[in-house]
């Protein structure tokens, strides 16, 4: 394992920051104490934006590069701005790095732990994983406007999906659901309406599943799989999904397992080629950000997956003992982000 653990961060916008100095503390705390943790922070984000003008340049990308692992915390500003308008920041800057860095695998885990509370009445055990498809789909930019501003308009936003990023991803997918206890792999989609997207996945799917004869197989139609987050979760083990379907779904998995407070992700480069970066699946808040309301618990648990990522396993596991351990301790209660990432990082002590 590598004793040096060289971190790009960009806090962001919003509690994007607030949340990641409560998990850099968490995660130098984790670390093995023969692991050296070097940090540099980058001010990129829409405030910088509006500051300089600058969102991200190929020579801050190549900087970005360079480093072993990245964290980040969230980007996007203010809504009424218009020089943000058109997710200008969101594409420019995390779309860039996630594009740029081949991040073809969005990993988000979803699990209910103890004495969280969940909208649902009658949850039942929820331990699943969302394998969300990172570069492609609707996300490419591919499309575009005709006769904008007039009643003649037509707006154009394809969804990309390539054989080879496909099987990338379902492989991945496969190899997952294979290593867990149910091994069970659930594709999502629309293949009844999205019938080229659809049918691809669907093949595809199906022809690397004769390579893991132990997982089985299932498929729902994205409409049907929102239901079944609400009535019935824990019949999900590893969900397999396309970009756009993928970050949907994991915004309602966060809120039905206690909070979009406590969803991590992971964008990985599984091929090691470009640092991989770990971010809470929610976004800066602008309605709480300042107000000390965010939990940080995501950001926290986003950097377990970075832990377990470089190897560092047991580490990984303090981290989200702790997390559950605070988390079944302090229930509901009202606190501050920083009185939650100390009490978190009391536990790793
Ligand atoms: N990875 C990212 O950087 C990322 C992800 C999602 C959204 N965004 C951007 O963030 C901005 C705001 O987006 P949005 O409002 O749609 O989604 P959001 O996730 O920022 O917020 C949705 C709701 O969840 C709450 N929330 C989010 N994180 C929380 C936390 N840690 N603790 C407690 N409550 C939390 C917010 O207060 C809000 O009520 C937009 O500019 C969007 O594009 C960025
Ligand atoms: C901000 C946006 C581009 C991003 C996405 O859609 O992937 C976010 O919603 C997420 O879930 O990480
Ligand atoms: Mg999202």
């Amino acid at each position: 394992m590598r004793d040096k653990i060289d971190l790009g961060i960009i806090g962001g916008d919003g509690i994007g920051p607030e949340v990641v100095a409560e998990a850099r503390k968490v995660l130098r705390a984790a670390l093995p104490e023969n692991v050296e943790l070097v940090e540099t922070v980058y001010p990129f984000g829409a405030k910088h934006f509006q500051e300089t003008d600058e969102i991200l340049d190929d020579e801050s990308l190549e900087k970005l590069a360079q480093h072993d692992a990245l964290l980040l915390g969230a980007v996007g500003g203010d809504p009424a701005d218009p020089r943000l308008a058109g997710g200008i920041i969101e594409r420019g800057l995390l779309l860039k790095i996630r594009f740029a860095f081949d991040h073809y695998i969005n990993l988000r885990p979803v699990r209910l732990w103890p004495n969280t509370t969940s909208p649902l009445s009658d949850p039942g055990e929820i331990d699943f994983i969302v394998v969300r498809e990172g570069t492609e789909g609707a996300y490419t930019g591919t499309g575009g406007t005709m006769r904008a501003g007039t009643i003649h308009e037509v707006a154009n936003e394809v969804s990309v999906n390539t054989a080879f990023g496909v099987e990338r991803t379902v492989r991945y997918a496969f190899e997952l659901a294979q290593q867990r206890d149910r091994k069970k792999l659930t594709l999502v989609h629309k293949k009844n309406v999205l019938v080229n997207a659809g049918v691809m996945w669907n093949r595809i799917v199906n022809e690397v599943a004769t390579e893991y004869p132990d997982v089985s197989v299932d498929y729902l139609h994205i409409d049907a799989a929102t239901i079944f987050f609400v009535t019935d979760p824990s019949r999900f083990d590893v969900i397999v999904t396309d970009n756009l379907f993928g970050d949907i779904i994991t915004d309602l998995a966060g809120a039905v397992t206690g909070g979009i407070g406590l969803a991590a992700s992971g964008n990985i480069n599984p091929d090691g080629t470009f640092p991989s970066m770990f971010e809470p699946v929610h976004g800066s808040a602008p309605d709480i950000a300042g107000t000390g309301k965010a939990n940080p618990t995501a950001a926290i648990l986003s950097t377990a997956l970075l832990l377990r990522h470089f190897g560092y396993d047991e580490a990984a596991k303090r981290v989200e003992a702790a997390c559950e351990a605070d988390v079944v301790e302090a229930g509901d209660a009202a606190r501050t982000t920083n009185e939650i990432g100390e009490a978190i990082l009391a536990r790793l002590a």
